[in-house]
């Protein structure tokens, strides 16, 4: 008996008559449900898969219920497929039924959704943001490092601030310690000469009084605007105290330091220190010079130039003192 003698023997009874009892139409409904019934079980099941592999994705729900419905359109297809043979007509109808109540369910859920669904971004939407993101980013960035600048150049403001006197502009006495101390060690290291003055205008007291406060700023600075002018550039000139400069020499012995001394008391001598009411006044100062000995450390050498500015205090005034080498310590 052939295949097409087995598919219409009297179990094709009596439901096949619809298919006219042609097998070639029967072999294209059979083959077309049976492909049907296939794609139907395995859609669903890839659904099923799909949102358990991703539990964040958008709406998750709706791709099981598409599940189901697909499933259950399988499930009649096949039943359709069976009564050709069987008459199981009211399983068939319970299945339409439940197909029935799930698509309905389905399009009503689906409708609902529609308008959640359009509020989700676009991929053209993602793009936008992540480059107006990336700008931003970059714009941040940019400020960033603008920021960092600006702290960097306020911090180096600061730091020259914090060794600058205030009045006059020069090194502070802080500011002048630490070069000192470099100049020491840079002398120490290579063998060169060093030589300190140490400069105090006289009777400055005498200048407040008389004249004022403002007058004896201004006299300050004047004599600091002297001293740059007679010094060289890589010299260190700093406010010591309140009317007391010191002048660091590198590379300068104690001859050529009492020569620059000389010149600085006589310019000062010299020098008419200007009033607010454009009148004159004279001053003299006295200096202490001292040259940087072997082993000889920033306290010592420091306490040397300020016994040779007293002596010269003591010794009337408007003078150098120069320390000899002998009688330095
Ligand atoms: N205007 C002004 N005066 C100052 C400043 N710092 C210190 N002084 C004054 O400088 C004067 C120093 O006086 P003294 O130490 O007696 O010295 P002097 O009058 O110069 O006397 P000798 O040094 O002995 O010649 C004081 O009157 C201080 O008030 C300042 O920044 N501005």
């Amino acid at each position: 008996m052939g295949i097409w003698d087995k598919l219409l023997d009297g179990s094709f009874m009596p439901h096949g008559h619809c298919l006219l009892w042609l097998p070639d139409l029967l072999f294209l409904h059979v083959t077309g449900d049976a492909l049907t019934v296939i794609a139907y079980f395995v859609i669903p099941t890839a659904l099923v898969y799909l949102v358990n592999k991703r539990a964040d994705l958008a709406f998750n729900w709706i791709f099981i219920m598409f599940a189901a419905f697909i499933f259950l359109c399988g499930v009649t297809h096949l039943l359709s497929l069976i009564n050709i043979w069987h008459g199981y007509y009211y399983i068939e109808g319970i299945s339409k039924l439940a197909t029935g109540l799930i698509s309905i369910l389905t399009a009503v859920m689906v409708w609902r959704l529609v308008p959640a669904a359009l509020a989700i971004p676009s991929n053209a939407d993602f793009r936008s943001k992540n480059e107006a993101l990336l700008k931003a980013q970059n714009e941040l960035l940019a400020a960033n490092q603008l920021l960092e600048q600006r702290v960097l150049e306020r911090t180096r403001e600061l730091e020259h601030q914090a060794r600058t006197d205030a009045l006059t502009g020069i090194l502070n006495r802080g500011g002048l310690m630490e070069r000192l101390k470099m100049e020491i060690d840079r002398a120490s290291r290579y063998h060169q000469k060093l030589s300190v003055l140490m400069v105090d205008l006289d009777h400055f007291k005498d200048v407040n009084d008389k004249f004022g406060h403002l007058t004896g700023d201004a006299v300050l600075i004047e004599m600091s605007n002297l001293l740059i002018k007679a010094a060289r550039a890589t010299d260190v000139l700093g406010r010591f105290g309140g009317e007391e400069y010191l002048l660091v020499l590198p590379e300068t012995d104690a001859q050529s330091a009492r020569q620059l001394a000389e010149r600085i008391r006589r310019d000062v001598e010299q020098h008419r220190f200007v009033q607010d009411d454009g009148s004159y006044l004279s001053l003299t100062c006295s200096i202490g010079v001292t040259e940087l000995r072997a082993d000889q450390d920033k306290t010592s050498l420091l306490q040397v130039v300020d016994r040779m500015l007293y002596d010269a205090k003591e010794s009337g005034r408007n003078t150098v003192v120069v320390s000899d080498s002998d009688s330095a310590d």
